[in-house]
């Protein structure tokens, strides 16, 4: 299970520190962000905090509540885990978006890199957890030539139950396990994550007799990552469910400070802000390690998906949000630093750092006669990727780049559940200092109808009239 450290306050010794001198200060021009701006927003301030507390309180952000209401949740997952780790060598979630990203992070960032790879004995006797989010007819296909049926144990999600990507896997998963195991038995290959009572898949569950958890009615799916949607895939695979709740109740405890400068979250969110008031609307987040490498992917659809909007609360159009660009240290070095260091300076690059990595790796002094690799030997790879992501710090600093450091000490289930929280929280102020509604996502509708209409689905005619009378595309520029 996960480490802690000795010390009896191990809380503090496994804080993420977060350093923003980046952001207020800066070598080239007036791309630092001065204390004064901060000041300046003090009453916007003031009404996003106030904002945040009446809403956890009415119930219109319950995802804040998730370190502390799921005990229950939690002992149901375990023992669901037990129960059934010793029948299947594979589980496979069907999802897509918040019902996928956060398990494939938190697996990514906690597991072995070659997790999958391992012998069962080496996984700790948990099955491999393989995340399908998305339908790519070859990439489907092709996982089963990797599992076995009889062995593999899936687990839908999807809160709306009526996302046809998920459903749709479902469906060719559900009419496979029936033709191979027959009726009866494939139930127990289906465990379902679900709205309690709304949806599609809920009726389905309880009519066939699946196992199923509840994604809480109040928790939007980029938020739900502290749920079922997150909880029971990381159990599956060994995690420790209730150290990232703990992570994420500690991180609670960070953002209730009332000192702006030393809350987290809020000066995450007001840096952000003030940086896409000057145009910077491209939040690049780094971190320089592989285990951190999907946070990314999770963090570009919670802050893109709740920022990206049109309206603000009067329905001005505002069109406010910053792109999330991910990347990886030190790999993107050697792609996209020469953009962020030369190119435009409409940037917020994220540096996520790690303290302490599981491991040490040696350089052998070996080549000493060689300049240009003398000097690596005898160092080690961990004080070389650490030295790398404080000269690229450095260099986009001083090429006028806005940048912040995000540091945990360690990565394990509880710094991964600060770090999760510490965005989604950080998501919630942007959303109020941008006055705009971070919860919903209204943009996905017309590409969704638009599916429906061309797909043929029954109700969709006056769509499907709007598409067939589109205007033609200018053959001249199909090649
Ligand atoms: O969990 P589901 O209801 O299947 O939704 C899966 C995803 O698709 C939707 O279109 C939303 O844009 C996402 O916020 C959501 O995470």
């Amino acid at each position: 299970m996960s480490k802690r450290f000795e010390q009896k306050d191990w809380q503090e010794s496994m804080r993420l520190k977060l350093d923003f001198n980046n952001m207020m200060t800066s070598y080239v021009g007036e791309n630092g962000i001065s204390e004064e701006e901060i000041a300046d927003l003090q009453a916007q301030i003031e009404k996003a905090e106030k904002a945040m507390v009446e809403k956890r309180a009415n119930g219109g952000m319950d995802w804040r509540d998730l370190p502390y209401n799921q005990a229950d949740i939690v002992k149901d997952i375990n023992a669901y885990v037990e129960s059934v780790k010793d029948d299947f060598d594979t589980f496979v979630v069907l999802g897509i978006g918040g019902s996928a990203l956060g398990p494939i992070a938190v697996q990514q960032a906690i597991n072995h890199p070659y997790y999958n790879e391992l012998s069962k004995e080496k996984r700790g006797g948990y099955p491999k957890l393989y995340v399908m989010d998305n339908i790519d007819p070859e990439k489907l296909v092709s996982l089963f030539d990797i599992i076995d049926l009889d062995k593999t144990l899936f687990n839908v999600i999807t809160k709306s139950g009526s996302t046809s990507e998920t459903m749709s896997q479902f469906m060719i998963i559900k009419e496979m396990l029936e033709e191979k195991l027959g009726k009866e038995e494939s139930k127990k290959h289906v465990v379902c994550t679900t709205d309690a009572k709304n949806g599609n898949l809920r009726p389905i569950a309880d009519k066939e007799g699946y196992k199923s958890f509840i994604i809480p009615a109040g928790v939007g799916g980029r938020f739900s990552e502290l749920t079922p949607v997150g909880l029971l895939p990381a159990a599956m695979c060994g995690i420790d469910i209730e150290e990232i709740l703990a992570g994420a109740a500690y991180m609670d405890e960070l953002c209730k400070t009332d000192n702006t400068f030393k809350n987290p979250a809020s000066m995450y969110a007001i840096l952000n802000y003030l940086a896409m008031r000057r145009g910077k609307n491209i939040s690049v987040i780094m971190p320089y390690a592989d285990t951190l490498k999907y946070i990314g992917d999770w963090y570009a659809q919670l802050w893109a998906e709740s920022l990206g909007k049109k309206f603000d609360n009067d329905k001005n159009v505002v069109n406010v949000g910053q792109t999330p660009v991910r990347a990886l240290g030190a790999t993107d070095q050697h792609s996209q630093v020469q953009l962020y260091s030369e190119g435009p300076k409409d940037k917020v690059i994220v540096f996520v750092g790690v303290d302490k990595y599981k491991t040490t790796l040696d350089i052998p002094k070996i080549y000493g006669d060689i300049p240009s690799l003398g000097f690596l030997g005898g160092e080690t790879h961990n004080k070389l990727i650490k030295t790398e992501q404080m000269a690229t710090e450095y260099a986009l600093l001083k090429s006028g780049q806005t940048n912040m450091t995000i540091t945990l000490p360690e990565v394990n289930e509880f710094t991964l559940g600060q770090i999760l929280y510490l965005f989604e929280v950080a998501t919630g102020f942007a959303g109020e200092l941008l006055d705009i509604n971070a919860f919903d996502q209204p943009g996905v509708e017309e590409g969704k109808n638009a599916t429906y209409a061309m797909f043929g689905r029954p109700g969709y005619d006056e769509k499907k009239a709007e598409l067939d009378n589109r205007p033609a595309k200018n053959d001249k520029f199909i090649i």
